[in-house]
């Protein structure tokens, strides 16, 4: 494995990581590269392809291993969206970037940066949700790691590797609730992947300091186990007290190996992810996607459309379908938000109706949680609990799926919930767009358009009062990197639950709707750049108040965050 092979520009200051280039633009700079050759071409990081300079080329033998003409990274970026046009399908142009970004990081971040809204739905949800159910057809390369229970005794060996020396950043999953696809065992690893190359186009987060990680606790997707080409452990899923030994294993070597890393747990099971985080939170620098990620954009949603009409959130009543981690995760925040507004909890509580396959979840149930206690509602003796039942009688005037089932709001439903409510907040945040409750279309027709609407996928505008309205998509992807940059830029020692109500506040502050009657709740993906900015600087002043990072003045914290910046452009490069 190559290793050490470029210097970076030293820390600005304390533990601040080191960086290639510093604020938003790239300064021209040379690197000091010592790999040549085949092995500067093979390394996805430095490769430029035909953009090496003859000088360059000269320098690290690469003549004829290049052909002779040079080109842009203008000219790069072009020649690839033109060939990315002409595949056949979404999960075409996936497996393409995915090639890109294992042979020349800089033109896959260059493609991504530059056209964030075209790419954000190859590279991630929805079509990085085909990617992971085919994930043993499309690996090519090693990416990330994968660490798999059989191999546990070599785990601390395998992340000692110096290759990842300058990691900042994990995003790990055992692969077990992927979107609302299921298990999908070891091809969870689209998932990291797919979340880390955000950190990179949105935050700027170097790809070099991101590691994507599987945990492959094995699958009981028997489509998986059966099938010959199946590249993961080919075992059922490891469970009980062997399950979470492999888990703390794990977090204890990565803790030792990276003492400042910030750790983001993505797509575990229900049952899995909340006992994860609350059993590592206070240990270290780790907060889950689903769960506390997902509560913030939700929450800077509604606060959003609250906020155009002068409403508190404590005065609207609030049906969650699905009670997993989004669902609880969500529920969690929202009620904080009543809470501060003057709410007592009691009154707070009884605002909430929570769902999931079994219907309304009441006091006494067996088997809840501690997160699904607190909602369970003890006022509904003897009364109807399934999901049409409670909607008629609860007058909901906000209505959130996080169940991970297509069509479950009906038109029954959404016409049930416009008959008491004029402008119906609905939100079918399920993934990928093949699981949403409902298609924004439908809903706004049986809304006689009055609902404002907001889906977890990317859906096409819609022709509203004659007007296209482009339809938010209400995805952890508008928190959890600029989260990131906050973590890196601060060093926060821990992630407070205060930083994700502060990051929903700082991306509300953002809403088109605030200026605009007609306007998005959500500021587009074209500004996600601007969100992470947003997102990192509120949840930082955060960390700050809540004593989880150093002091920083408010001038120190911004530049922190700028510096950590990296933009995807080459460098000129000079042999070691
Ligand atoms: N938009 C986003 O940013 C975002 C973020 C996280 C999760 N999600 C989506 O939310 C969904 C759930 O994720 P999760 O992590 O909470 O999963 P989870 O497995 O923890 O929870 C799913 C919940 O849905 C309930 N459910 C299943 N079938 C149901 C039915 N027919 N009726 C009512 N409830 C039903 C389950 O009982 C469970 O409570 C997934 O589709 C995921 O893609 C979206
Ligand atoms: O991955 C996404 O698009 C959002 C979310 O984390 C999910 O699990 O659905
Ligand atoms: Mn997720």
């Amino acid at each position: 494995m190559t290793q050490h092979m470029f210097f970076f520009l030293p820390a600005i200051s304390g533990e601040t990581a080191p960086t290639i280039f510093s604020g938003d633009k790239p300064m021209t700079r040379t690197l000091s590269v010592a790999l040549s050759g085949q092995d500067l071409l093979n390394h996805p990081f430095l490769n430029k392809g035909l953009a090496f300079s003859s000088e360059e080329r000269d320098a690290f033998e690469l003549h004829g291993l290049l052909p002779k003409a040079v080109q842009t990274l203008d000219q790069q970026v072009e020649a690839a969206l033109k060939f990315l046009d002409a595949l056949p399908s979404p999960f075409a142009r996936h497996v393409h970037l995915r090639e890109l970004q294992d042979t020349n990081e800089t033109l896959f971040y260059a493609l991504l940066t530059r056209k964030i809204d075209a790419m954000l739905p190859l590279v991630y949800t929805p079509t990085v949700g085909e990617a992971c159910q085919r994930f043993s057809e499309i690996w090519r390369r090693p990416r990330g790691l994968f660490l798999s229970y059989p191999e546990r005794e070599s785990m601390e060996d395998i992340l000692d590797n110096p290759a990842y020396d300058d990691v900042r950043v994990i995003v790990v999953t055992d692969g077990e609730r992927i979107l609302g696809l299921g298990d999908q065992g070891a091809g969870g690893m689209g998932i990291p992947i797919g979340k880390l190359s955000l950190y990179t186009t949105c935050a700027g987060i170097s790809p070099d300091q991101t590691l994507p990680i599987v945990l492959d606790t094995g699958t009981n997707n028997q489509d998986l186990l059966q099938n010959p080409a199946y590249i993961g452990w080919r075992h059922e899923r490891v469970r009980g007290a062997e399950y979470d030994a492999f888990i703390e294993r794990f977090v204890t070597a990565v803790q030792t190996r990276w003492p400042h890393v910030a750790l983001h747990w993505e797509d575990f099971s229900g049952a899995n992810a909340a006992p994860i985080l609350e059993r590592y939170r206070d240990r270290l620098c780790t907060f889950n996607d689903d769960i506390q990620g997902t509560a913030a954009v939700t929450t800077a949603a509604i606060l959003s459309a609250n906020a155009a009409h002068d409403g508190k959130l404590k005065d609207e009543t609030i049906v969650m379908l699905g009670a997993g981690s989004a669902g609880v995760g969500i529920a969690k925040l929202l009620l904080q938000v009543m809470l501060d507004e003057g709410a007592s909890e009691e009154d707070a509580l009884a605002r909430f109706y929570m769902l999931d396959q079994d219907g309304l979840l009441l006091d006494g149930r067996e088997g809840l949680t501690d997160g699904q206690a607190l909602f369970a509602r003890k006022d509904w003796k003897d009364r109807p609990t399934d999901f049409e039942s409670v909607m008629r009688e609860c007058k909901a005037s906000i209505l959130i799926g996080v169940s991970g089932v297509k069509g479950l709001f009906t038109e029954t439903i959404v016409r049930e919930m416009s008959k008491t409510c004029k402008r119906p907040i609905i939100f079918p945040l399920s993934n990928p767009t093949s699981h949403s409750e409902a298609t924004p279309e439908d809903i706004m027709a049986w809304s006689d358009e009055r609902a404002l609407v907001s889906t977890g996928s990317p859906f096409p505008p819609l022709d509203l009062h004659g007007r296209t309205h482009r339809v938010d998509q209400t995805n952890n992807a508008y928190i959890f990197p600029g989260l990131g940059l906050c973590l890196l830029a601060t060093g926060a020692t821990r992630v407070t639950d205060s930083m994700f109500m502060a990051a929903a506040r700082g991306l509300a502050s953002l809403s088109p709707l605030r200026s605009n009657p007609d306007g998005n709740l959500l500021p587009p993906v074209t500004q996600l750049r601007k969100v992470a900015l947003a997102v990192a600087e509120a949840a930082a002043r955060q960390a700050r108040e809540d004593g989880v990072c150093p002091s920083f003045s408010d001038d120190e914290l911004l530049e922190r965050i700028q510096s950590l910046v990296w933009t995807p452009e080459y460098c000129a490069y000079e042999k070691i």
